[in-house]
């Protein structure tokens, strides 16, 4: 059994166990109460436009690394994160192999004005609403989770409830398989996730068989400044990053040397 096995495995008893306490007719409701979206896809591109566009992670922890930040606040964090530059964040919302919290997305929503992923393993529709619900303004979808119909439905589903899909990939043949899905953002993860190793060179391959009306996003393994610019050369637009960041007792810091900023200026 791999991880994202015994991930999927976990979150289906997740599922049921939130669908006993709200139903999907309460997320739907919570949902046409949500405040707008604030245009996930749509603020990486205009940062693509004129700097490097990184969704910074608020990531406490991970199957791959254990525990990565002891003194996890991710309220501080986010606002690092906004302050060191990030055009969008990530925030991971699975507990039991992320340390995760819905919680923490909520409280961010509240405190940080930038667009919102919620970084989660979406194996129902439910979980479409319940983001929404929760201010998520984008989802993803992992090509490996699910079959070609869910791709296609969830992809739907999520733009009828305005959220942008991020849809992940590592290989040529989740590519293929997602072919049918609807989404402005595929996301290349270069960490294998049976080995967890990491490997740049995963982006570099299918960075160029992406469709382009998708704006190509980098995930995983992404440590300094000459690794976005070796996939910014590769073609990628925007990078999403956890670990590195994560690992910073400034997590503005890192960002700006991720960016090629110096607090604000480019160099
Ligand atoms: O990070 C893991 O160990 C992991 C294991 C199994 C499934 C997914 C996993 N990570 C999710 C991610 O995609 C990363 O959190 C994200 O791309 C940031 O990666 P990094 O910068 O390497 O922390």
């Amino acid at each position: 059994m791999t991880i994202l096995d015994r991930i999927i495995e976990r979150k289906r008893e997740e599922v049921a166990s939130a669908r006993g306490q709200s139903d999907l007719r309460e997320q739907r409701s919570r949902c046409r109460d949500a405040e707008p979206v604030r245009g996930f896809a749509a603020a990486l591109s205009v940062r693509a436009e004129t700097g490097t566009a990184i969704i910074a992670e608020v990531k406490k922890g991970s199957p791959s690394k254990g525990v990565i930040r002891e003194d996890f606040d991710p309220l501080a964090i986010a606002a690092a994160y906004e302050r060191g530059g990030a055009a969008c964040l990530s925030v991971l919302t699975d507990r039991d192999f992320f340390h995760g919290e819905l919680a923490y997305l909520e409280q961010i929503r509240r405190q940080v004005a930038l667009p919102l992923l919620r970084k989660d393993f979406i194996i129902d529709r439910y979980q479409l609403y319940q983001s929404r619900a929760a201010g998520a303004d984008a989802v993803l979808l992992i090509a490996a989770a699910l079959e070609p119909a869910q791709l296609e439905d969830f992809a739907a589903e999520a733009a009828e409830l305005e959220l942008d899909v991020l849809l992940e990939v590592h290989d040529e043949a989740e590519l293929a398989k997602s072919a049918g899905a609807a989404v402005p953002m595929i996301g290349i993860n270069n960490r294998d996730l049976k080995t967890f190793h990491t490997d740049l060179a995963v982006s570099e391959r299918l960075l160029p068989l992406l469709p382009r009306d998708c704006l190509p996003v980098a995930e995983s393994g992404l440590h300094c400044r000459d690794d976005i610019e070796r996939l910014l050369r590769a073609g990628a637009r925007a990078f999403l990053v956890g670990e590195s960041l994560m690992r910073e007792a400034d997590p503005a810091v890192k960002l700006y040397e991720l960016l090629g900023t110096n607090g604000g200026t480019h160099v």
